[in-house]
């Protein structure tokens, strides 16, 4: 089987395995635990916090684990925005967001929150005027991702952490598509919040982190969470924290390598599918995007049938949104960078990974040339 959906999720790499075992038997205390064996695990704990903290360029002190990226989004959002309620009822969003924050967004609306979903452009970036239009005394948050999961479009982070900052607005940013992939770092992007994940970069699955920059206020959507400073109840999954880290230092480590190597393997894949005149366009940012994803819409077929197709030839590829077998939900994205719901139905999702072949995409592109001539036959 070829496998093109890295995005949705990474196998975990040697290192990140060996991390996991090491620290799994011999640090297997609870680090909450008072004893040497427990305070074993909070060193080590301690120390990958340290560790991660400074992979984004920011303090440990506002590095919280989580389960994962949805588990990071859903946590970061509430715990800044319940501290800061006084200031209004009024957050901003995009209409590009991942489900985890679509759906909290949603839930939050019922709520008695106001919330904007600011639209995209056919390439997928938000407009920066919109914004600013879009902020007013009582704007508490905005949650603007760095890159969006299907298109792999990125957002102009720099220039719209400047407008939110003018206005005093704190910024929570989604970079689990990004971290490991183009550089992340809380200083530099003048984000004050994000939300990471291991399994997108070669690691455990079920764990993430969170990273508020601790200047900013917080309350816990826990009553009386003792673990995580408060942040997060529940036993801390040390083992799965030592191979994440591992993981992130070796994506960190080789990200330029790894970013030229995926750049040129999804331009070869854009070129090939010129030449060999494939009813399929481009979705996505010429130039801000993501090296290793590639959103493709497949002229006069559901998405869903492409992607069943192709794994039948033996290759994985994605629709890039949630659906049942038989019944393609429009992907949200393509309704936001303008598409009609039938067209918006026929995307799929290339996502290129570590051990991604050229002769990996020729076979792709052949497999989708046949099932594009059956279609038509
Ligand atoms: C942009 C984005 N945010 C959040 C998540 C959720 O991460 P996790 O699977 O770790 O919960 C994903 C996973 O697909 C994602 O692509």
């Amino acid at each position: 089987m070829i496998y093109l959906d890295y995005a949705a999720t990474t196998p975990m790499s040697e290192e990140a395995l060996t991390a996991y075992t090491k620290a799994a038997s011999s640090y297997f205390g609870n680090s909450s635990s008072l004893h040497d064996i427990g305070s074993h695990a909070a060193q080590l704990l301690h120390i990958c916090r340290q560790q991660l903290a400074e992979l984004i360029g920011g303090d440990e002190r506002g590095l919280y684990f989580t389960s994962g990226g949805t588990e990071s989004n859903l946590l970061a959002v509430r715990s800044m925005i319940e501290a800061h309620r006084h200031k209004g009822n009024h957050l901003i969003t995009t209409a590009t967001e991942h489900a985890s924050l679509y759906h909290l967004f949603q839930q939050l609306e019922t709520e008695g929150y106001e919330v904007t979903y600011l639209s995209v452009d056919r390439f997928g970036q938000i407009d920066l005027a919109e914004l600013e239009n879009a902020i007013t005394p009582q704007t508490i948050l905005a949650s603007i991702q760095h890159a969006n999961s299907e298109i792999g479009t990125t957002q102009p982070i720099q220039e719209i952490a400047k407008r939110l900052r003018k206005h005093g607005v704190i910024f929570h940013s989604d970079c689990v598509q990004t971290f490991g992939k183009i550089q992340v770092d809380v200083q530099k992007m003048g984000i004050d919040s994000l939300s990471i994940s291991s399994h997108k970069i070669y690691g455990p699955k079920g764990v993430g982190a969170v990273y508020i920059d601790p200047r900013i206020k917080w309350t816990s959507c826990f009553l009386q969470a003792t673990h995580e400073f408060g942040f997060r109840p529940g036993t801390v999954n040390v083992p799965g924290i030592a191979s994440f880290v591992t993981a992130a230092q070796q994506a960190c480590e080789h990200l330029a390598d790894e970013h030229a190597r995926l750049e040129h393997l999804r331009q070869y894949t854009i070129s090939r599918i010129h030449e060999k005149r494939l009813p399929v366009a481009i979705e996505g940012h010429p130039d801000a995007h993501l090296p290793n994803i590639l959103g493709l819409s497949v002229q006069g077929m559901e998405g869903q049938y492409a992607m069943l197709e192709c794994n039948r030839y033996g290759i994985a590829i994605s629709t890039g949104s949630a659906c049942q077998v038989g019944k393609q939900a429009p992907s949200r994205t393509m309704i936001a960078i303008g598409k009609e719901e039938d067209e918006a139905k026929q995307f799929v999702r290339i996502s290129f990974g570590k051990w991604t072949t050229l002769n990996e995409i020729d076979r792709l592109l052949t497999v989708l040339e046949t099932i594009c001539q059956q279609r038509k036959e």
